[in-house]
């Protein structure tokens, strides 16, 4: 599927997305997890503090890749697990289309599923998420930015009168 179905952009930055987490983990708190699946390579860093805030220690991968930065190709996965997921917590950053979630659900039907961030048509696959964006809403997570210089108001809106 093509990038331009993009047409807003939602930025998280690394303190929003671990009050996200943090949040997220609220609402498991009280459930006990054999461990953590954790879907590469988005759901990595939310799988980690989740399992810091749960005290878990065991952690598995499925490897699964579909984007090439905004451009949905076929799936391609790297690595399953050996299980149905029965007492695991499943993690991704997000769902989108839900393509993903969908192959993973079927190699983890008893999995707990849970994601930070969900756009309509990938919601009914997870369990559970915690913040609910447009579906032509691109997520810009932490880790694919860096910080840049930005030239002053005056002297952006004075080359703007230039031209
Ligand atoms: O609901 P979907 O339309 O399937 O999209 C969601 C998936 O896309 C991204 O992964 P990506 O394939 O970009 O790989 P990455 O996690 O390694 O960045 C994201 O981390 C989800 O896993
Ligand atoms: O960084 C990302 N942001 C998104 O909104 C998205 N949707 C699918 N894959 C994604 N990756
Ligand atoms: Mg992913």
């Amino acid at each position: 599927m093509s990038a331009n179905r993009y047409q807003q952009h939602f930025t998280v930055s690394w303190d929003q997305l671990h009050r996200d987490v943090r949040a997220l983990c609220h609402q498991l708190v009280e459930r006990d997890f054999k461990g953590i699946v954790a879907i590469t390579r988005g759901g990595l860093i939310p799988a980690a503090l989740i399992a810091r805030e749960l005290n878990v220690r065991l952690i598995d991968t499925v490897c699964i890749k579909s984007y090439e930065h905004k451009e949905q190709g076929g799936l391609d996965v790297m690595k399953g697990v050996d299980h149905d997921g029965e007492g695991w917590l499943l993690v991704d950053d997000l769902v989108d289309t839900g393509k993903t979630a969908r192959k993973v659900r079927e190699m983890l039907p008893k999995a707990h599923f849970v994601t930070v961030y969900a756009k309509p048509e990938g919601r009914p696959l997870v369990d559970q998420c915690l913040t609910e964006v447009a579906q032509d809403c691109w997520i810009q997570f932490p880790w694919d930015m860096g910080i840049a210089y930005v030239q002053p108001l005056v002297e952006q809106v004075r080359k703007g009168d230039d031209a």
